[in-house]
């Protein structure tokens, strides 16, 4: 497979850009590593952070250059302290260095001045866990996100912010009406759409829709990446992601975890390139 979709030559493109380019040339699957204690028992390794540094160098070994995007998950390496910050951390680079793209699902979300902190960490060219794109929350209102919204554009990184989340509850205040009309689901798109407005393809700032919400009536054209977690363990198929994504399709970036680290270490490959396949076909690459 290639390094070269979005190595060096494309560092210095937009997230959007190289999320598209990484896309087109690999296939559109991004992998989740979420090391949960119950796969390092079934991968026979300790639960340690020895065990969660085998684990997650095993998945970059296998599939860094074969996947387009990898989601590691930040509260499985946070359960280890700064021992597992520091696997997070190599995992990253060593991805990135592979021409992968990372996405570190971390939600970050606070007021205004302490998402500096957060985007000087995970967004800023040179910040010690600089990654392409963050996971972010809305919920102390969408501009609070501007911190972060600035480092990105600075440096070319990416940022998915909490819309339609895959879990049972978010409805409770996702679809909630906000003051003005908008839903709060809606609100943070239209919020998205501002951002991507000027973007030739598909721009940097993306929402997490998950493939388990069955349907939507919100408009999901964004002009921007619609993170699709839940597929696989959540019940989400590839199948169903035209049912609720519609005419958006073509932006999803399905997202799975579970489904594929299950497969265990001498079955990654052909768990990825079969969920791969599924999502191409789909998604229409
Ligand atoms: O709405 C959301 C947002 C994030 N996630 C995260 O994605 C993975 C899903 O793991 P699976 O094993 O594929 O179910 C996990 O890290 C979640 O925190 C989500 O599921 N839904």
């Amino acid at each position: 497979m290639s390094n070269q979709l979005v190595g060096s030559d494309m560092r210095n493109k937009p997230f959007g850009a190289r999320l598209r380019a990484a896309m087109d040339t690999r296939g559109p699957l991004c992998v989740g590593i979420d090391p949960h204690q119950h796969l390092l028992d079934a991968w026979g390794l300790p639960d340690t952070a020895e065990g969660l540094a085998s684990f997650t160098y095993g998945v970059v070994d296998a599939l860094a250059d074969r996947v387009a995007v990898f989601k590691p998950q930040s509260a499985f390496f946070e359960r280890f302290g700064s021992a597992g910050i520091a696997v997070l951390e190599q995992a990253t680079i060593r991805l990135r260095d592979a021409g992968a793209l990372v996405i570190i699902d971390a939600k970050r979300g606070d007021i205004g001045s302490t998402m500096g902190g957060y985007a000087a960490a995970y967004l800023a060219e040179k910040g010690p866990l600089a990654c392409d794109a963050l996971t972010v929350s809305p919920y102390l209102g969408f501009g609070s996100l501007q911190p972060a919204i600035d480092v990105a554009r600075e440096s070319g990184a990416g940022l998915f912010v909490l819309a339609l989340t895959s879990n049972p509850e978010g409805p409770q205040f996702q679809t909630a009406r906000t003051a003005d009309g908008p839903t709060v689901a809606g609100a943070v798109l239209d919020g998205l759409r501002g951002l991507n407005a000027d973007a030739d393809d598909l721009g940097s700032f993306g929402a997490v829709v998950g493939a388990t919400i069955s349907s939507t009536d919100e408009n999901l054209d964004i002009n921007g990446p619609l993170l699709a977690p839940g597929l696989g363990a959540q019940g989400g198929t590839a199948e169903g992601l035209t049912k609720v994504f519609g005419t958006a399709v073509r932006n999803v970036v399905p997202s799975s975890s579970r489904e594929i680290l299950g497969a265990g270490p001498t079955g990654l490959q052909a768990a990825a390139d079969r969920a791969n396949d599924a999502y191409r076909t789909v998604l229409g690459y």
